[in-house]
């Protein structure tokens, strides 16, 4: 069986995340998986399939005035030119005339003699005269946009929210590939013992930058080592470890967790209870509830039990006050998270914020009712949008007097982001620790 050429996937993966909005993690797992590639072709598929989805618009940019004359393009020709315009302007490891060679040879093969001699055309005039200045753009937030390749709106509402030089440095953190961490399962191993066996394996770690529980790695994959299988380690990034560490369980305590799919936050949750009492994880969908399960086989804990349900429903399946802590992980626009998945600039809209804001809010109004006196309600996102974040929050506060806003979440914070706490809440910005952009606000119910 002939094997595919590296480009020829990526083309392949790039054309499914954008017909079908597939997820693009799952997608490249998904292309990895089915052929078989080499560690050093994942390394090239990774690189080019995120860095052709991440700079998007700049290279739609550098191309447009190549293509004046050419007619309506076919889907895939557009991310072919993307790709190897990709390598040629970002990939120094690959050399300009063996991307131009393939893409060339692609095109030739997919479609026919007049698509290979467009490719060839386009990329040979960018060679002779370059791609043209992003200078050309006069309007500042236009430029950023376009450099950055995030939506216009979104740059506008950034800059508008948090000023230009805060956007700059977000829409450049995106930029970059995403870090690989991982969360050591705590309860069944020390985190120097974790790293120590994992160099064992050849990988290369180092300690987490911000949570005590986190490692981070180079090069290799945690997801293939034999002590992610063997349920000593959970890839999870660092601003996600703080959303337990903030909701604080205890040994033999019962904990809702409403929005729990595929399990990251729950699963934490239950490794700091060290597997006593009971973490109730619930979603609202069936073949994401799996996902939850298995992790918490993987992970070699009993203390989780799981739930199909709508959480704007809550209170029809448990009673009120039984909960001493609940954390409500709220569906959310995922604009902290575009380091890691670079599509979501280009499938959310600013139509979603309000909507997404109204189920964030149903969501909480149904927990509430179920925590205990006294108890802590933590609600996070891995959002960085106000509306999703702190004016959720006020609303919810002004509708429900029992609670307030509990100022000891920092004191469970580790001490790195407790400058980033105010008033209860946790605002982090992608670019503060390289980790996602995330709100957590603690809430306390009065006794
Ligand atoms: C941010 S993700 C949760 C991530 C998870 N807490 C973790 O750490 O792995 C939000 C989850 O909410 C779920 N969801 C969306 N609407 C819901 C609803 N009405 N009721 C319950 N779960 C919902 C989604 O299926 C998704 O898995």
């Amino acid at each position: 069986m002939k094997t595919k050429n590296v480009r020829e996937i990526a083309l392949e993966t790039l054309l499914a995340i954008e017909e079908k909005e597939a997820y693009s993690n799952l997608q490249l797992n998904k292309a990895i998986e089915e052929n078989h590639l080499s560690a050093r072709d994942v390394g090239l598929l990774t690189e080019i399939v995120y860095g052709t989805m991440q700079r998007r618009d700049t290279l739609d940019y550098y191309l447009t005035p190549f293509l004046a004359k050419a007619r309506k393009l076919e889907r895939w020709v557009r991310i072919l030119l993307r790709l190897t315009l990709y390598q040629v302007l970002y990939l120094d490891r690959v050399p300009d005339r063996a991307a131009i060679f393939e893409a060339v040879e692609i095109a030739k093969k997919r479609g026919h003699k007049g698509t290979a001699s467009l490719v060839n055309g386009v990329m040979r005039s960018i060679q002779r005269q370059g791609v043209p200045p992003l200078e050309n753009i006069k309007d500042e937030v236009k430029r950023l946009a376009v450099a950055t390749s995030h939506p216009y709106w979104l740059v506008k509402r950034w800059v508008g929210q948090y000023g230009f030089a805060e956007t700059k440095r977000m829409c450049e953190t995106n930029l970059l590939p995403p870090k690989q961490t991982a969360r050591v399962n705590t309860a069944r191993i020390t985190v120097e013992d974790a790293m120590e066996r994992l160099r064992q394996e050849g990988m290369e770690v180092a300690r987490g930058e911000v949570a005590a529980e986190a490692i981070c790695a180079g090069r290799g994959n945690l997801a293939h080592t034999v002590a992610f299988r063997e349920g000593l380690i959970t890839i999870q990034d660092e601003s996600s470890m703080l959303v337990a560490r903030a909701l604080g369980p205890k040994e033999e305590e019962r904990v809702l967790d409403s929005c729990a799919a595929p399990g990251g936050k729950s699963t934490h949750i239950a490794e700091l209870m060290r597997n006593t009492g009971q973490v109730v994880s619930a979603d609202i969908h069936d073949h994401k509830v799996k996902l939850i399960e298995e992790q918490a086989k993987r992970l070699q804990l009993t203390n989780i039990s799981t739930y199909v349900l709508d959480s704007r429903r809550l209170g029809e399946r448990f009673e009120k006050e039984s909960f001493d802590k609940i954390l409500v992980d709220a569906p959310c626009s995922g604009f902290g998270v575009i380091r890691r998945k670079p599509d979501i600039k280009y499938t959310k809209t600013e139509e979603d914020i309000p909507s997404l804001a109204r189920l964030q809010q149903e969501i909480l109004r149904a927990a509430a009712p179920l925590l205990k006196r006294g108890g802590t309600l933590v609600y996070s996102t891995c959002t960085i949008d106000p509306e999703e974040n702190e004016r959720v929050i006020s609303q919810f506060l002004n509708d429900h007097p029992e609670f307030a806003p509990d100022e000891t979440m920092q004191e469970r914070l580790p001490e790195k982001v407790q400058p980033y706490v105010r008033n209860g809440q946790l605002h982090l910005l992608p670019h503060y620790f390289g980790s996602d952009g995330f709100f957590i606000a603690s809430l306390r119910k009065k006794v």
